[in-house]
């Protein structure tokens, strides 16, 4: 379980500090899919960054497994946590079975020496995200989807049980972002990871999601699942605006 207390995130640089949101608590958990959403600039990118290690948070704590985030070396941390961003990969000269073969790197040491068993982890991979297929194909060549198939595979690859993704489902068709969001929730439940992304993909995370946290524009977050957020009335209160409504009972969104 990863639990955050009283998490501040943010960013110093000198005597300039500026909160981004302060005061976070919220938990998760094992076998669970949870989606953190909000609108733009709330601070999903800067708490996702904050939870992965890329930067320090300006107070509070991220307990992993009970134990302080910051108690684990960053060799250790690889093992337990992967992060997939949207960033474009710039190694363009790889194929997709290399890259995806990057995420054996926690295990491989210095010269990432693959021994049999990584060559199998990254093949079950490929498997695992459907993408068996382009295992030869040149990175820069991949569609939008197939691109997040691949870097999805590198993040089962490296075999943690935490998989923070940032906009997965970002500029992908929307038959992708279902078939992207199910295959996460299903390695969610399927492998008692804990799988936490962020996304703009509101209706589709009312599907699918099994919790979400929802960040506000006051810096606040709350924490339930779907049909919570609905019952009390925070799904409304980030949605509804003139001309949209949030309807709780079907917790879908209508345009009038
Ligand atoms: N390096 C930085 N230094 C200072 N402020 C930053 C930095 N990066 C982002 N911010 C600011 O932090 C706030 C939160 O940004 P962040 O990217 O986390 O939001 P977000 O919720 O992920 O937005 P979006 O949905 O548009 O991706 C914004 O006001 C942004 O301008």
């Amino acid at each position: 379980m990863i639990r955050i207390e009283n998490l501040t995130v943010g960013y110093a640089s000198g005597n300039n500090t500026r909160t981004v949101a302060a005061g976070l608590n919220a938990s998760l958990h094992s076998g669970e899919m949870t989606c953190l959403i909000g609108a733009n600039g709330v601070g999903k990118s800067t708490l996702l960054r904050t939870l992965s290690g890329f930067q320090s948070p300006l107070a509070g704590d991220i307990y992993i497994d009970g134990k302080r985030m910051n108690s684990h070396t960053p060799s250790q941390l690889s093992r337990m946590i992967s992060v997939v961003l949207t960033d474009r990969p710039d190694t363009g000269n790889l194929t997709v079975e290399e890259l995806v073969a990057l995420g054996r790197s926690p295990y491989t040491g210095f010269w990432g020496t693959l021994k049999d068993t990584d060559r199998e982890i990254v093949r079950e991979s490929l498997k695992q995200t459907g993408i068996e297929h382009l295992a030869s194909r040149m990175i820069g060549s991949l569609s939008d989807g197939e691109r997040q198939k691949m870097m999805i595979a590198k993040a089962l690859a490296q075999q943690t049980g935490v998989i923070y993704l940032d906009e997965p489902t970002a500029f992908l068709d929307y038959p992708s972002k279902v078939e992207i969001m199910q295959m996460l929730r299903n390695m969610a439940t399927g492998t008692d990871r804990i799988i936490f992304m962020s996304t703009h993909d509101i209706e589709l995370t009312l599907q699918i999601a099994d919790r979400i946290w929802l960040m506000t524009q006051e810096g606040t977050l709350h924490v339930g699942t779907p049909r919570e957020l609905s019952d009390n009335g925070s799904l409304s209160a980030f949605i509804s605006r003139a001309g949209i409504r949030f309807d709780t009972d079907t917790m879908s969104i209508r345009v009038k």
